[in-house]
């Protein structure tokens, strides 16, 4: 009965069903207005049409095709794309609960499993993002410790880079280890000599570069469970010591939690949700802020009249005191030019993906619950409705006519809504502390022999943006 041709029979059929649901034939959607997008090929969908080193480039010039709300299709999933300033707020902030879920992305479904907060879903998300919030800010702002440990931190970075008179450094690993040592802080309560073997091996191996996270390959499931035995092992010496009145970390207050009467939350605070938060808070924390400074430096190469106008300012206010959180508000162009390195960097043109956890409707357009949403970050932050000049590096973006430092709305790049980056006012203290102290200290110029003209700021190859690998020099200010 079950021969050959049967089975092309059947493989026949079944190819030309698939045919007829692309093009929407018995689409559930249909009929319900879902957002307009290009013709999908069966089994691929969009695919062909990607440029797969650069799919944020791909998102841009389809969003300026079928506008704001617009669908691709990837494999068997459906992908809703929101693009422009005033239609990602109207879907983050005013319809924040209906777009706060999170995908199931299986690389990052089987590395966490649900657990922590960055890919975590309903109730655990919230009890664990709630958990995370409050103790970043007992850990960091609160009790002022963080900033301490930065202006510590700042110190041995700079050192650092002194010791190599400068000659032309590559300084992303320097910077790479001084920002990991603050999260680090953070959640063990001390830190570690750039030297460490150990410290070396988690910043450098176990947590792969931000263009690389979707390598789902065994080198990054072997270095997970590296760490997670040294998380195990970490939690086991905590324990021993633990002492309610006196939590010293991160760590600290997720046991002492664990160990409280029961209550309503207290079943997510198991291990392995401790394992992944810490996980998460590493990833999340450190690349996103060396990255950052890495464009920043770069572009002082580029921008060598703006980097003197910082210097400027910092001679004034600064002198030779160092800086610290307070001085910020007296330093509006500094402000302004870190607020535009990060506009301007636009690190995580995606976003990171999010899931409707209702039906819900959008500029007219009915999207359903389960949808797979992609807020575009890079057409907020290069907006054209809302910035002067979207595509050049210009600090004046964010300053008025007298120099005061002026907040912008579609300045987003820690997102919006119930999904927010969980770290941005510690990231904005460490941007600031780090920028503002490194460039009192140094003039950075390029290599002998590069001009200003030949500094590159053509992004690497990467699913996010980071700048290419460069070296400069960090002289002396006297
Ligand atoms: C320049 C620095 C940073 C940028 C540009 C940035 C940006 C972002 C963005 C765009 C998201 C996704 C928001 C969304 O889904 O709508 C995010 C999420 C997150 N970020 Fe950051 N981030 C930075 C630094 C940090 C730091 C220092 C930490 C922690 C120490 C952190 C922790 C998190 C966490 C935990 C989430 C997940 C939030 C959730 O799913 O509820 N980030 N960040």
């Amino acid at each position: 009965f079950w021969n050959s041709s049967t089975s092309t029979v059947l493989v026949s059929i079944l190819a030309f069903l698939s045919i007829l649901k692309t093009a929407g034939f018995w689409n559930s959607n249909r009929g319900q207005n879902f957002p307009p997008g290009p013709r999908a090929l069966p089994i691929i969908g969009n695919l062909l049409l990607f440029d797969l080193k650069r799919p944020y480039r791909t998102y841009l010039q389809l969003s300026k095709k079928y506008g704001p709300v617009f669908s691709v299709q990837l494999g068997h999933r459906k992908i809703v794309v929101i693009s422009g300033y005033e239609t990602v707020k109207e879907a983050l902030i005013n319809q924040a609960d209906a777009f706060s879920e999170r995908p199931k992305i299986p690389l990052f479904e089987d590395l966490t499993k649900g657990n922590g907060v960055i890919f975590a879903h309903g109730e655990n998300w919230k009890v664990m993002r709630r958990f995370a919030l409050t103790t970043l800010r007992d850990f960091g702002m609160g009790k002022k410790v963080i900033e301490d440990q930065i202006v510590e931190e700042y110190g041995h970075l700079a050192d650092t880079i002194a010791s190599h008179n400068g000659n032309p450094i590559d300084a992303s690993k320097m910077i790479n280890a001084a920002v990991a040592n603050i999260i680090v802080s953070i959640l063990l309560g001390k830190r570690f000599d750039y030297t460490d073997t150990r410290f070396r091996r988690l910043v450098y191996n176990i947590f792969p570069y931000l263009g690389f996270l979707l390598r789902a390959n065994k080198a990054i499931l072997r270095n997970r469970d590296e760490f997670h035995d040294f998380l195990r092992v970490t939690f086991v010496e905590y324990l021993k010591n633990l002492d309610k009145n006196d939590q010293r970390s991160f760590i600290d207050a997720f046991l002492v939690k664990q160990q409280e009467e029961k209550s309503a939350t207290n079943r997510y605070f198991h291990n392995d949700n401790l394992i992944s938060l810490v996980s998460n808070l590493f990833t999340a924390g450190v690349e996103t802020i060396s990255t950052t400074l890495n464009w920043g430096f770069l572009l002082m190469l580029k921008y060598p009249e703006i980097q003197k106008k910082v210097h400027e300012e910092i001679d004034q206010v600064l002198g030779s005191n160092p800086p610290r959180i307070e001085h910020r508000a007296q330093m509006p162009y500094t402000d302004a030019v870190i607020h535009e390195i990060q506009r301007y960097a636009n690190i995580l043109p995606l976003n990171l993906p999010h899931e409707t956890a209702a039906d819900v409707t959008l500029k007219g357009y009915f999207i359903p619950k389960g949808t797979y949403i992609i807020p575009l970050l890079t057409t907020v932050l290069k907006d054209q409705s809302q910035w002067e000049k979207p595509d050049m590096f210009y600090p004046e973006h964010f300053l008025d006519a007298n120099g005061k430092f002026v907040k912008k709305d579609a300045f987003l790049p820690f997102s919006a809504g119930r999904r927010i980056c969980a770290g941005e006012t510690l990231a904005k203290m460490e941007l600031f502390l780090f920028f503002t102290s490194l460039m009192q200290r140094f003039n950075f110029q390029p290599p002998p022999g590069v001009s200003k003209s030949d500094v590159d700021l053509s992004p690497a190859i990467s699913f996010n943006i980071i700048p290419k690998p460069y070296k400069m020099c960090a002289v002396a200010r006297s």
